[in-house]
């Protein structure tokens, strides 16, 4: 019987000795393609015909483009795994993918404490203006004349966490550390041990009465511009809004708007709408902390992401079963 092979979408850059260990199992196979009609093309050469796991990073967005329904239906019949390197999956379509019986595993936990780690560098960022006080004394200027702004403590500030998966636990605990008072909303209610003493809340509820609010939810068809016009003005006047998550979950024009207005004080971001896209009004606005979707960029994390994938790979090659399968497909 023919190996069955392994498709790596592109780059390992940490955990090579166990990639490369996966060849006793299966056959390691690359891609010729460069961009999306190459790759289907290729698909369609029966070149890749035996894949049967796929690794897959968020940059090899660059040769495949979503996998979307299009892209889903030219892979090989023989694909069954789709392992994807993030805790973020938005550029695999699952309800695709299931429907043609591949099942999808991401990265949750590896990334947990890196994201909520700057989660936490953008609240203080943001709660305490720190940005126009850092532009002014790269320019020479100190604190600028005239000073800026006062900033405020986190002390007894309300946070108000959307998504209390992963990321949002490890960003209560980290934000208990500044004395903030936690309260949260999700898809679901945790049970009182899961949520460690933090309310949950309804989630306009959560948007009329937290100080300082982060997004910490998957960005899908249910969650995109989950935050627009109507949203931001329930908000506290003087709100602080975080986003590690995805940037379309935010309505990026109607954040300008509400920042513009005075009603959102400060803001700090890590995502965008269309990266690496930025709207001119957020990156021109010094009540706005910026960073270019830095999340998991440490050696560490990078390093636990990779050996995550890899294991599932390993496992739904061995076992036929993934070990992080997504939340959409447990139970199918
Ligand atoms: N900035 C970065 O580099 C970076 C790094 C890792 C993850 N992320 C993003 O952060 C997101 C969260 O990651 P995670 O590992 O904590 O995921 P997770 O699946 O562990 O948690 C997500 C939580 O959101 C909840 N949720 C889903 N839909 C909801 C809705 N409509 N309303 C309220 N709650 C909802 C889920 O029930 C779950 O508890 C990822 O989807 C990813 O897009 C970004």
């Amino acid at each position: 019987m023919a190996r069955p092979k392994a498709l790596l979408l592109g780059l390992i850059e940490h955990a090579h000795e166990s990639w490369n260990a996966l060849s006793s199992i299966a056959e390691l196979v690359t891609p010729q393609a460069r961009n999306r009609a190459e790759f289907i093309e290729e698909c369609r050469s029966g070149r890749l015909n035996g894949v049967v796991a796929i690794y897959r990073t968020f940059d090899s967005l660059e040769i495949t483009g979503r996998f979307d329904e299009e892209l889903v239906k030219v892979l090989p019949a023989s694909v069954k795994f789709v392992c994807h390197n993030g805790a973020g999956y938005d550029q695999v379509d699952v309800p695709v993918c299931s429907g043609r019986g591949i099942k999808v595993s991401n990265t949750p936990n590896a990334v947990n404490d890196c994201t909520a780690d700057v989660n936490m560098f953008l609240i203080l960022g943001a709660l305490r203006r720190f940005n126009p006080p850092m532009n002014t004394l790269r320019n020479g200027k100190w604190r600028g004349n005239p000073l800026p702004p006062l900033g405020h403590d986190p002390e007894g500030k309300t946070l108000g966490i959307v998504g209390m998966g992963g990321i949002g636990k490890n960003l209560k605990k980290k934000a208990e550390a500044f004395s903030m008072k936690i309260i949260y909303h999700n898809r679901n209610k945790l049970s009182e041990d899961l949520a460690g003493g933090a309310n949950y809340v309804g989630f306009e509820e959560l948007l009329r009465t937290s100080d300082v609010i982060s997004l910490n939810l998957p960005l899908n068809t249910h969650t995109r511009h989950k935050i627009s016009t109507r949203e931001l003005e329930m908000m506290k006047p003087g709100v602080v809004l975080v986003n590690t998550a995805r940037g379309a979950i935010i309505d990026e024009a109607a954040l300008v708007q509400a920042l513009d207005s005075g009603h959102v004080a400060s803001v700090g971001l890590d995502v965008y709408e269309e990266e690496p896209k930025v709207h001119p009004g957020l990156i021109n606005n010094p009540n706005v902390i910026l960073l270019p979707h830095m999340g998991t960029w440490t050696s560490e994390t990078q390093k636990a992401m990779e050996e995550c994938n890899i294991l599932n790979v390993k496992t739904a090659l061995e076992t036929g079963a993934l070990r992080n399968m997504v939340p959409e497909q447990v139970g199918l």
